[in-house]
């Protein structure tokens, strides 16, 4: 039944799952920029009305048919929309329709918003950004978690995303292959010195050992799993978040940490005056993330030792540390790793590109090593200023 799609057999797709009008005029684009799937958007060109096809392919696009990929992906995905959506639907995408046999995901056509990643690199600043995703954190963690949703419930939608083919890139690609010379990794053969300094360092190898180790085992709640800026789409006043192929029970910080990253890897190709936008939207997010969750937690939770004194707070710094911990990694490995970001790697000239990268590896690492005695998260803006020192 799966075969990829082409432009043409996608809009007979969407003539037979009648999704236009029957004098619609559709013309098609395969658009997708993504490290791994095809993603065609049909226009009927007659009134500008758009849909998108999401399909999986058998292998990772970035690498090719040498690296094969589960095609359950995209039912993870379609599933994941749609929970994700019966708690935050303003925050979601709409699906349309999905097929499993397929390998596919029907959905709004978010056309009229932009990559965050892009636009953020174009200098915009999106000023609700951060409000909406620390909401859109807050809620999905909260809801699918033992503190939201009834305990035996939790446990079969946690079996319904096992997802170990995806998680195992995580577990490899952010936590691993990095912290060693490793065949994944790619990085400008100047910072050589910079990175065999990371693979002998045992302090810091100790620290992504336990961040390793917390993503492998901790199952909180249904994690979008890969929420960075090009999984997000923003206006001034919008926000959606697309693309939670990775969605699995792991721990509570990890979308933080992930999201933190690439506002940080982004402030890192910006110039000194230019950043204050993306250390207020990490804190920011920290802010409403940690008020709505609370704020569930106080009303909302079924949970008898909700109540317990203190508990609350042990659980809010529990994530707070993991999510610094795990944007130490993402940062790292986005510098290293396979699969970097336009950000770091659109920087000119090239010196300046090796500063930023050299920086990014030195705030990484301290972000992983001192994340336990991190009170606030304007200490972020402290650290990130330490590790620009040229001398360091
Ligand atoms: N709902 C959507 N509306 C408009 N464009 C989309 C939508 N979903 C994806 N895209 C486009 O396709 C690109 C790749 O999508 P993404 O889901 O990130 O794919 P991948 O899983 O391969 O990373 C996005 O960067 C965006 O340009
Ligand atoms: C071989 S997958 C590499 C990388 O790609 C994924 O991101 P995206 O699908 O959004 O491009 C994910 O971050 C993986 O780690």
């Amino acid at each position: 039944m799966y075969e990829p799609l082409t432009e043409r057999s996608a809009i007979e797709l969407a003539e037979r799952l009648r999704l236009f009008p029957e004098d619609a005029s559709l013309s098609c684009r395969e658009i997708g920029d993504g490290n791994l799937n095809l993603v065609f958007h049909i226009v009927n060109t007659k009134d500008g009305h758009g849909i998108i096809i999401k399909q999986a392919l058998p292998y990772a696009k970035v690498v090719g048919e040498s690296w094969p990929l589960t095609l359950k992906r995209a039912i993870i995905e379609s599933q994941a929309l749609r929970t994700f959506a019966s708690y935050v639907p303003e925050y979601v995408p709409k699906v349309y329709y999905s097929d499993e046999s397929l390998s596919i995901t029907v959905m709004e056509d978010l056309s009229h918003l932009q990559i965050a990643r892009k636009g953020l690199i174009e200098g915009k600043t999106f000023p609700l950004l951060s409000e909406h995703i620390g909401e859109y954190v807050a809620k999905t963690l909260f809801y699918t978690s033992d503190f939201g949703m009834n305990q035996q419930q939790k446990k079969q939608l946690a079996q319904q995303f096992t997802n170990p083919e995806l998680c195992k890139i995580t577990e490899d690609l952010v936590f691993t292959d990095p912290f060693f010379d490793h065949d994944t990794n790619h990085f400008e053969t100047e910072l050589r010195q910079d990175v065999e300094k990371l693979w002998s360092d045992d302090v810091l190898k100790r620290e992504v050992a336990k961040l390793k180790r917390t993503f492998l085992t901790k199952g909180d709640a249904l994690v979008h799993g890969d929420l960075h800026t090009g999984s997000i789409f923003a206006s001034e006043t919008e926000t959606k978040v697309i693309d939670p192929e990775f969605a699995f029970y792991g721990p509570f910080g990890f979308d933080l940490g992930q999201f933190f990253a690439n506002l940080l890897l982004n402030a890192l190709s910006r110039n000194e005056q230019d950043r204050l936008p993306l250390f207020s939207h990490v804190e920011k997010t920290w802010e409403v993330f940690a008020r709505t969750f609370s704020e569930l937690w106080e009303t909302k939770s079924e949970e008898v030792y909700a109540k317990a004194d203190g508990f609350l707070e042990d659980v809010l710094r529990e994530t707070f540390t993991e999510a610094i911990g795990f944007a130490g990694c993402e940062i790292i490995r986005r510098t290293i790793g396979l699969a970097h970001v336009a950000d770091l790697d659109t920087i000119e000239p090239f010196q300046r590109r090796l500063d930023a990268k050299r920086h990014a590896l030195r705030l990484g690492r301290e972000l992983i090593v001192h994340r336990s005695t991190m009170k606030t998260m304007n200490e972020i803006k402290r650290f990130f200023e330490k590790t620009s020192l040229v001398n360091n």
